[in-house]
């Protein structure tokens, strides 16, 4: 069976893996998860910017509307320092706000760290693409991803992207009966 191919944006979002001060490890880990997880072919339209609201905002919506990507994963800035803006540049260039993928990844990361109450994570739409805003902490990535990724490839399909499907044994996919695509 042929799977439809997807661009998918990922935005790190650290001050000093932005500077060079550490190296970045976010990026590298969503596209390890993405290419252990997903069966589809895969484009990844990459950035790594600073905590500038402006900044992430104009990349969001470049990703989006511009680059087309069906599913955009934001990884910092999701706490409560100073500094910490990317639920607020999410939200700006919300079209829909759904609530359900902020509350479901901190009550997955609960079960692995108690300051997981302090992210402020959102997931939202814009036209054609999933925007989910995960933690800084490079762990969190997988954690956070595991846990509500079953419900991702139906939220795709329901604002017109391709058809995304799960490697077997790796995450179990769930789609109403009526939304699931025969085998060819
Ligand atoms: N992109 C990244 N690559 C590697 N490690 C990271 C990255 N982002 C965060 N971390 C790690 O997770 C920790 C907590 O993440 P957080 O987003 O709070 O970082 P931060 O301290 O605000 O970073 P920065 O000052 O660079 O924005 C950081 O101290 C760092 O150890
Ligand atoms: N799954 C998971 N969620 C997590 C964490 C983690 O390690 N794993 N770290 C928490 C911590 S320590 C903070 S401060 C908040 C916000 O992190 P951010 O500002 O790096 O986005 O995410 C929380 N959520």
């Amino acid at each position: 069976m042929t799977h439809d191919s997807v661009r998918i944006g990922l935005i790190s979002i650290s001050d000093r893996a932005s500077q060079g001060i550490y190296e970045d490890q976010g990026l590298p880990a969503l596209q390890a998860w993405f290419g252990e997880v997903l069966a589809n072919p895969v484009e990844f339209v990459s950035r790594l910017i600073p905590d500038e609201q402006a900044l992430i905002e104009a990349t969001l919506i470049e990703l989006a509307d511009a680059k087309r990507c069906s599913l955009i994963l934001t990884t910092g800035g999701t706490g409560p320092a100073p500094r910490d803006v990317t639920p607020e540049a999410t939200l700006a260039v919300a079209h829909k706000v759904l609530p359900g993928f902020g509350e479901a990844m901190r009550a997955v990361s609960l079960k692995y760290v108690p300051t997981a109450i302090l992210s402020r994570q959102v997931g939202v739409t814009r036209g054609a693409s999933l925007i989910l805003n995960l933690p800084g902490q490079p762990k969190a990535i997988k954690e956070t991803l595991d846990g509500v990724f079953a419900a991702v490839p139906y939220c795709i399909d329901l604002i017109g992207g391709p058809y995304l499907e799960a490697r077997a044994d790796t995450i179990a996919v769930f789609r109403p009966k009526s939304a699931l695509r025969s085998p060819a």
